[in-house]
C-alpha cells in the first residue's frame, strides 16, 4: 500500500546529482499543494550547522562522527522536522539516517548494532514510534562517474578526499539500507543525463500520488 510520503528524505553518494534536482523536486510538492520545508543533514539548525562544519572539516574517528550527526539530528528533530510534520508540512531533507549507516557505517567500519540503538535513542517520535522518512530517494551512482562530476564542481571536504574504495563501501551501505526497507526506497539510476533522471524522478513521485 502507497501514501502519500510527508517526510522525504534524499540520499546518495557525494556528487550523484541531489542538490541537481531538489529544487524542481520541492516545486514539484508545492504545485501538488504541500507546503514544503527544505531541510538538510548534517545541519537544520544553529547547532547542527556548528556540529556539520566540524564533521565535514575536522579530523575525527567513526565513532566521534556518528555521535555528532546523530547529535545534530536530534536538535534538528526536535527543533525543526517533528514541528513541522505536527503542523502538516512536507519535510525534503537532503540526506538523514540512512547516509550515518553509509558514511560511518559501510565507509568507516562502525557496528551496525551500535548505529542503530543510537537511532532507536535518537528518533523516538510521537507514541514511542521509530521516526523514519515516508520515502527515501537514492540516487545511486558508481563512486568513478561522481568523483568525476565532484571534480568539475568544487573542492573537497574530509569526505569528498576519500578514494574510490571507500564510496564502493557507502555505496553498498545504501543498497543494504535499501534492500533492508524496499517499500521506503526509490532508488534512481543516476548516470543518465539530468533529463534522464529527472524524468525517474517524475515517475517515483507519480508512483506515490505526488
Ligand atoms: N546527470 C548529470 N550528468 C552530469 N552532471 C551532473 C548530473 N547531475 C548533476 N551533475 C553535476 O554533478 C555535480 C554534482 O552534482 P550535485 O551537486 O547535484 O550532487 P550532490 O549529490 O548534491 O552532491 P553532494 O551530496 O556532495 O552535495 C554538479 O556539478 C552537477 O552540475
Ligand atoms: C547525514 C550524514 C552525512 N554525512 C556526510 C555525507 C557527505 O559527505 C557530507 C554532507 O555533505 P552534503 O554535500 O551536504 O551532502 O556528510 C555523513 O558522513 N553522515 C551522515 O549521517
Amino acid at each position: 500500500m502507497s501514501f502519500y510520503p510527508r517526510f522525504i528524505s534524499i540520499e546518495g553518494i557525494d556528487g550523484a546529482g541531489k542538490s541537481t534536482h531538489i529544487a524542481a523536486l520541492t516545486e514539484r510538492l508545492a504545485a501538488g499543494g504541500a507546503k514544503v520545508l527544505n531541510t538538510r543533514e548534517p545541519g537544520g539548525t544553529e547547532l547542527a550547522e556548528r556540529l556539520r562544519e566540524l564533521v565535514l572539516h575536522s579530523g575525527m574517528d567513526g565513532l566521534t562522527e556518528a555521535l555528532l550527526v546523530f547529535a545534530g539530528r536530534r536538535d534538528h528533530l526536535q527543533r525543526v522536522i517533528e514541528p513541522a510534520l505536527a503542523a502538516g508540512q512536507t519535510v525534503l531533507c537532503d540526506r538523514f539516517t540512512d547516509a550515518t549507516f553509509a558514511y560511518q557505517g559501510a565507509g568507516r567500519g562502525m557496528d551496525l548494532q551500535v548505529l542503530a540503538t543510537l537511532e532507536q535513542w535518537v528518533q523516538q517520535g510521537p507514541r514511542g514510534l521509530l521516526r523514519q522518512p515516508d520515502l527515501t530517494i537514492w540516487f545511486d551512482l558508481p563512486p568513478a562517474t561522481a568523483a568525476q562530476r565532484r571534480a568539475a564542481a568544487r573542492e573537497a571536504d574530509r569526505f569528498e578526499q576519500q578514494d574510490l574504495d571507500f564510496f564502493e563501501r557507502v555505496r553498498a551501505g545504501y543498497a543494504a539500507r535499501a534492500a533492508a526497507a524496499p517499500a521506503r526506497f526509490a532508488r534512481i539510476d543516476a548516470s543518465g543525463t539530468v533529463d534522464e533522471v529527472a524524468a525517474q524522478l517524475r515517475a517515483v513521485m507519480e508512483a506515490r500520488g505526488c
